[in-house]
């Protein structure tokens, strides 16, 4: 098992790292690996867990320290899965807010019953930058694609994203239950174990 006293957190989106801050819960000091540079690297995996491992190597190259990375997105079936690993540029580089306005534009001629998403993410966490067994945890949460976006909470496609066991959609969800519930909330419970601190 990994003992960890100190962790720098790959990401550079703040609604995702207060997500995995609140996830990984007090056991772990947190940096954030903006502490060491503005520069994200680029993402040129083929799957999720290439990204996650070359965003948490960056990031443990850069800090000296264990790091983990988290990379996500959204799945979508009557897209063949796009926009997938391309989800934060899937827009072209416009933010959240048209990554949303482009989704609802792909999909506006498709019906409720093949509207099926799935958030994924995928983790890595590595001891230094080039640890050679990386510790890998995924999580997928199912959901629909609604016709217009609802609620204000969380980041991302959240405001797309019906929950079917909740009935809200997950930017309508306290940040506490998507925690419960989320793609990210199932891949961290892994990893927690992983750990020894679940
Ligand atoms: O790479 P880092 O620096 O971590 O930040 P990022 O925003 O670029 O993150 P990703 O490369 O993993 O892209 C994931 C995108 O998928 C979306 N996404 C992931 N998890 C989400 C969630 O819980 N709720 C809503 N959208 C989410 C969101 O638009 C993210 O920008
Ligand atoms: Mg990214």
């Amino acid at each position: 098992m990994m003992t960890l006293n100190q962790l720098v957190l790959a990401s550079h989106n703040a609604g995702k790292l207060k997500e995995l801050q609140a996830l990984l819960g007090d056991a772990v000091r947190v940096r954030s690996v903006g502490e060491f540079s503005d520069v994200a690297p680029e993402e040129t995996g083929l799957s999720f867990v290439e990204n996650a491992i070359l965003k948490a190597r960056h990031a443990a190259r850069l800090s000296g320290l264990p790091a983990l990375a988290d990379d996500s997105g959204l799945a979508v079936d009557a897209l063949g899965g796009a926009p997938g690993i391309h989800s934060a540029r899937y827009a072209g580089g416009g933010g959240d807010a048209a990554n949303n306005a482009k989704l609802l534009e792909a999909l506006c001629e498709v019906p409720d019953a093949e509207r099926g998403a799935r958030f994924v993410c995928a983790l890595a966490l590595v001891r230094h930058a080039e640890d050679p067994l990386p510790i890998i945890c995924e999580g997928l949460w199912q959901g629909r694609i609604l016709h217009a976006p609802r609620g204000t909470e969380g980041f991302g496609y959240d405001p797309l994203f019906w929950v079917p066991e909740r009935g809200c959609s997950s930017a309508e969800l306290a940040s506490a239950e998507k925690n419960r519930l989320s793609h990210r909330a199932r891949a961290m419970l892994q990893l927690r174990q992983r750990l020894g601190l679940a």
